[in-house]
């Protein structure tokens, strides 16, 4: 059956603390995009309107989403310091902080996004399951998935990720992002 794939680019900053000798340690950032390939649960009815969801329908969400809250977001591991100059000094920008259990790699942001993309597709009704994730972080760099494992999906990444609001982070209430 035909999958559809959705690509849509964003602006990021992170750091990566875990190893403090690495070039990542200092801010930086990447223009990235993400895409998601969706495949259809059921047979498409063909001769009629030869698919199984409108790409509007199908992506209008999950833009949202990246273009509301991923783009131009600072993404961070839940015992960075920085987080708490931003909760002391800068709390109206914790809506552009994104947090992660651990360093917010490439690899840890497309755990994060798959999670959110089902609940995304579970709150939509989407007639699709998710398989593939994939996030291109530089021209050279690209991290995927085509599923995740019990520990990917129990990771303690956070509420956040598995909510199918603009949440990225659990430091605000899940209230405050609709
Ligand atoms: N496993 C991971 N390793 C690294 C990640 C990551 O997310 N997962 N991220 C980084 C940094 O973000 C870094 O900025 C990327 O650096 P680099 O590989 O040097 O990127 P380039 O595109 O410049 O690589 P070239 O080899 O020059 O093409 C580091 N590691």
């Amino acid at each position: 059956m035909p999958a559809v794939r959705f690509t849509r680019r964003f602006s990021m900053a992170h750091r990566l603390i875990a190893d403090a000798a690495s070039k990542c340690a200092v801010p930086h950032g990447h223009n990235e995009f993400v895409s998601v390939t969706l495949e259809p649960l059921a047979e498409i009815d063909f001769g009629g309107a030869n698919y199984a969801t409108s790409f509007e329908r199908l992506k209008t969400r999950w833009h949202g989403f990246v273009d509301r809250s991923l783009d131009h977001a600072f993404q961070l591991n839940a015992t960075d310091p920085l987080l708490n100059y931003f909760k002391d000094h800068e709390p109206q920008r914790l809506k552009q902080v994104l947090v992660v259990d651990g360093d917010p790699t490439t690899e840890a942001l497309v755990i994060a996004l798959w999670r959110k993309m089902e609940a995304i597709i579970a709150a939509e009704d989407l007639p699709f399951r998710l398989a593939e994730l994939a996030i291109e972080e530089t021209p050279t760099n690209t991290v995927l998935a085509r599923g995740l494992t019990d520990a990917e999906r129990a990771w303690p990444l956070a509420g956040w990720c598995d909510r199918a609001d603009n949440s990225i982070n659990d430091i605000l209430p899940p209230e405050s992002w609709a």
